[in-house]
Order: C-alpha cells, then structure tokens, then sequence
C-alpha cells in the first residue's frame, strides 16, 4: 500500500456560486471507509470529485494516495480507482472486453482472470452481449467490479447501490467489505442508509 488513503483537512467548495459545505475534515487510511450522506443537493459528489481532482476546493487541503488529486494524471488514476458516473462503458463492448482491456491497462488486484470476476460480479451468463444491451444494474455491476479488479490503493464510489437490487446492494456491501480487507482506503457517497454500519465505516453527513 502507497500513499496514505485519503486525508481531507477543512475542506470547503463551491458550486454554481454556492457553499454547499465548509471545513469537513475526515481521514481514510488504508483498509478504512467513509460513507458520505446528506440530502440531494448537499454536496456529496461534489465532494468526490475534490477527492479525484475533478472539482476544485475552494478552502482546505486534499491529499488523496499522497498527492493533489489529479485524476488526469497516469499516477494518480495507477492509485486510484473511481466510480462517480454511468459513463464509463463503451456501448459496443462487452462486459467481458471491457474486463479484457481494464486489466491489460491496470494490474490485476490479484491473480483471478476475467472470467473469475464476471461470476464474481453474476455477469458470467451476459459476458458477451454488447454493454448497450445490458440492464441499468448489470451495467452498475460491470463498472463496480471494473473499479475493484484492478489495482488500486483508493476507492471512491458515488452512489454505487443505484438500480441495484435488493441482492445487488448485499454484494456491493460485501465486494467493499473484501476490497477493505485487502487495504484499500474507500470513499462511498451514498443513500443507503445501512451501508455505513454494515462495511464499518466512518460517516461524514453533509446535512
Ligand atoms: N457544475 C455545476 N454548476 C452549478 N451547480 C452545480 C454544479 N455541480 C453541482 N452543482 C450544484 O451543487 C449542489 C450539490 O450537487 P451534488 O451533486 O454535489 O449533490 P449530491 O449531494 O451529490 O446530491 P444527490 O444526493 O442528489 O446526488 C446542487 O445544488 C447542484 O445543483
């Protein structure tokens, strides 16, 4: 494990002229979760994309894997591995090429293949048809277990429980649970209320 997880030292932003929080301060160390909460419109992805470098602090100091976020930087996306959006997935490529080529670009976390991850992630039976094709929750699946397969030392997720089923949030619940075990340091924006005491995480309500 690099870097020191994600440190966030009286933080405050702004968005469309707005303070939507202001001197929020938490620490996640390796094998450590943070749950954000707050009502829509609090500033939980906001918050998240401070950590991943897309969205500027207007106050504070942000440190996430040791350095400035910048996620347009190779080193800092080597360490850190994110879900804040749907947009990620190529709609002609299947769940199993885009596996293919997110591991011939990352590590691999540990050892286990493709194949292994699309049963881990109940894709196995959907591996070849084109993403386009896939269900709203299939699809948050192959982002989900796109973001734990390969290495990382963070992981940051923004509502990673969307259109997933009720058997869906027990393995989302369980896949952080495991990618703590193995040391990352995790940042979950959600609103599933039982999330946070289920993976032992800190929470950070942003009211
Ligand atoms: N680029 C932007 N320009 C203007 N306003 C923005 C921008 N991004 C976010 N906002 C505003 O900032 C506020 C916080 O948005 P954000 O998406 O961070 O909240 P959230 O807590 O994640 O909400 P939700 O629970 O609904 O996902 C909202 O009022 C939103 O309209």
């Amino acid at each position: 494990m690099r870097g020191t997880g994600v440190e966030a030292l009286a933080i405050a932003a702004r968005a469309g002229g707005e303070l939507l929080f202001d001197g929020v301060t938490f620490t996640a160390g390796p094998g450590e979760c943070v749950v954000l909460t707050g009502r829509n419109g609090s500033g939980k992805s906001t918050l998240l994309g401070c950590l991943y470098g897309t969205h500027e602090v207007s106050a504070g100091i942000v440190r996430v894997g040791g350095m400035t976020p910048d996620e347009r930087k190779v080193g800092f996306r080597r360490q850190v591995s994110a879900v804040l959006d749907d947009s990620a997935l190529f709609d002609d490529l299947t769940a199993r090429q885009h596996l293919d080529l997110l591991l011939r670009s990352f590590p691999a976390v540990d050892g286990r293949g493709v194949a292994k991850w699309l049963v881990e992630a109940g894709l196995d039976e959907r591996a070849d048809v084109p993403a386009i094709g896939l269900s709203a929750g299939q699809r948050r699946r192959l982002l989900l277990i796109g973001a734990v397969a390969r290495h990382h030392d963070v992981l940051l997720l923004d509502e990673p429980e969307r259109a997933l089923d009720t058997a869906g949030r027990e393995w989302l619940t369980g896949l952080i649970a495991a990618d703590l075990r193995r040391g990352a340091a995790v940042v979950v924006a959600s609103h599933h209320r039982r999330l946070a005491e289920r993976v032992g995480a800190t929470e950070v309500d942003l009211g």
